[in-house]
């Protein structure tokens, strides 16, 4: 094993240890298993974020939960599912099995936001990835996993692998905040004329009539004089905007997805699920006084309240028939990020025995919290007029297992691919939307990712 590579973990000897432990596991392996088997040790202390950005294999998937409390870095494939497109059997198949496999095992991936979209090379419509290697933190509780499964080449040929990945880790890599890039290009798309057209069309007694809600999106393209670091970027984000989900997927070298979304898509655990609706949005104020006055602002503003209202009757209504029973807080909350505040209604279900994960993405995924109500008008209207694919902006990422799975909407979210970052941002319109005002906070639900990768700068 590579030990001298392995000096910078914070415990090194714990971890080598944990690698050791493991090692002698997989040469003891008995000659049969069930097709999958999963080895675990307990590692010490080491920065999972870190840890993914200073190894070789692909890909690197990061999770961390909205409370903090679960951070996931996975490393590798031991299984590797993609789907070009929704009405590829193999995703219903897969939930489904996900939901009968015994054991703890986890798949981490997501799902584009539109099924008919051209899909970004390497994301595909949906992809999943049981991880070779997975260092995983609970509270302050660190382990090291292996997977295997004895159905893709025969246990020898899977017990080397498993081995060859351990034995090729490498240390963490600090991911120190370094000045940014300086910006060479920006772009818009839509700019705000054409914005200003679609917003109005969106407004019109007629258009408003058959489809009280669509939430349209915004890409922006920033090129950079150098390539940016995924991790990097990731890590200050979420030093930013701590209360949120944060995760990235990394397939390959040449492209990333990242995202430090506020939003839950639902949580399963066995057949109790929570979900919410977030959607209705102010800008945090420049002092305590401020920031209370636009929050009682936004509670009372009945746009806001409608762009909020039309998730939740929309998740209340698909989860009626997949649960024992659903029910909804009455009213929205505050949920305060670093640079806007939003409305936030907590709805909870119990699944009725035969709901799974299969029913529960066609029901609620997506909701008009990104897409819109009703789901496909807004949707035919969304791909007839924005001219960029959202690609997995605005899909659903998470992970899927037998006993628990978790959504996040993948929204405040940054495609990177080397020097190029595109950012995405969506405002949902309804009527009394106006285009200035839905503009502008679109620029606010950006503010937080361009603060860190203009370093305060404005863009030109
Ligand atoms: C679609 C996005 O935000 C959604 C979530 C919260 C508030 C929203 C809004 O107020 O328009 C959006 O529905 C996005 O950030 O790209
Ligand atoms: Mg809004």
């Amino acid at each position: 094993m590579a030990t001298l590579y392995l000096e910078p973990y914070l415990s090194t000897a714990v971890f080598l240890a944990a690698l050791g432990t493991l090692e002698d596991r997989l040469k003891r392996l008995p000659a049969s298993f069930q097709s999958r088997l999963r080895l675990t040790a307990d590692c010490g202390a080491v920065n999972p974020m870190e840890w993914l950005a200073g190894q070789t294999l692909y890909p690197r998937i990061y999770w961390c939960g909205r409370d903090n409390e679960e951070e996931v870095a996975a490393l590798g494939v031991c299984q590797d599912f993609r789907f070009e497109s929704a009405d590829d059997s193999g995703l219903a198949t897969l939930l489904q099995q996900t939901a009968t496999h015994t054991g703890n095992a986890r798949l981490y991936g997501g799902v584009a936001f539109d099924a008919t979209g051209p899909a970004w090379s390497e994301f595909g419509y949906a992809r999943f990835v049981l991880p070779r290697i997975e260092l995983t933190r609970q509270a302050d509780h660190y382990r090291i996993s292996v997977n295997l499964n004895s159905e893709n080449a025969g246990l020898a040929a899977e017990r080397e692998a498993a081995l060859a990945a351990l034995r090729g880790l490498l240390p963490p890599q600090p991911l120190p905040h370094r000045a940014p890039a300086a910006v060479v290009s920006h772009s818009d798309n839509p700019e705000f004329p054409r914005w200003q057209e679609l917003v109005t069309q969106l407004t019109s007694a007629d258009f408003n009539r058959h489809t009280p809600k669509v939430v349209l999106a915004r890409q922006t393209r920033l090129d950079f004089e150098r390539d940016l670091c995924p991790w990097s970027l990731l890590r200050r984000w979420q030093q930013l905007n701590p209360s949120c989900f944060q995760f990235g997927f990394q397939f390959g070298p040449g492209a990333s997805f990242i995202s430090c979304s506020p939003e839950r898509l639902y949580l399963r655990r066995l057949s109790l699920l929570q979900s919410e609706a977030l959607a209705g949005t102010a800008r945090r104020g420049a002092n305590e006084a401020e920031d209370t006055s636009l929050a009682n602002e936004l509670l009372a503003d009945s746009k806001n309240a409608e762009e909020n209202l039309w998730v939740k009757q929309d998740i209340l209504t698909a989860l009626a028939p997949l649960s024992e029973w659903v029910e909804a807080e009455a009213h929205p909350r505050i949920f305060k990020l670093a640079h806007v505040q939003h409305l936030h209604t907590s709805i909870h279900a119990r699944l009725k025995r035969e709901t799974g994960d299969l029913q529960l993405l066609q029901a609620l995924h997506p909701t008009p919290a990104v897409g819109g109500y009703p789901r496909q008008s807004a949707m035919t209207f969304i791909r007839g007029h924005e001219t960029e694919p959202r690609g997995w902006y605005a899909g659903a990422c998470g992970y899927l297992s037998a006993d628990e799975t978790e959504f996040a909407v993948a929204i405040r979210s940054a495609y990177l691919q080397g020097k190029q970052v595109c950012l995405y941002a969506g405002a949902g319109i309804v009527a009394g939307s106006r285009p200035e005002a839905e503009w502008r906070e679109l620029d606010n639900k950006l503010t937080t990712v361009l603060s860190i990768l203009l370093d305060g700068k404005a863009l030109a």
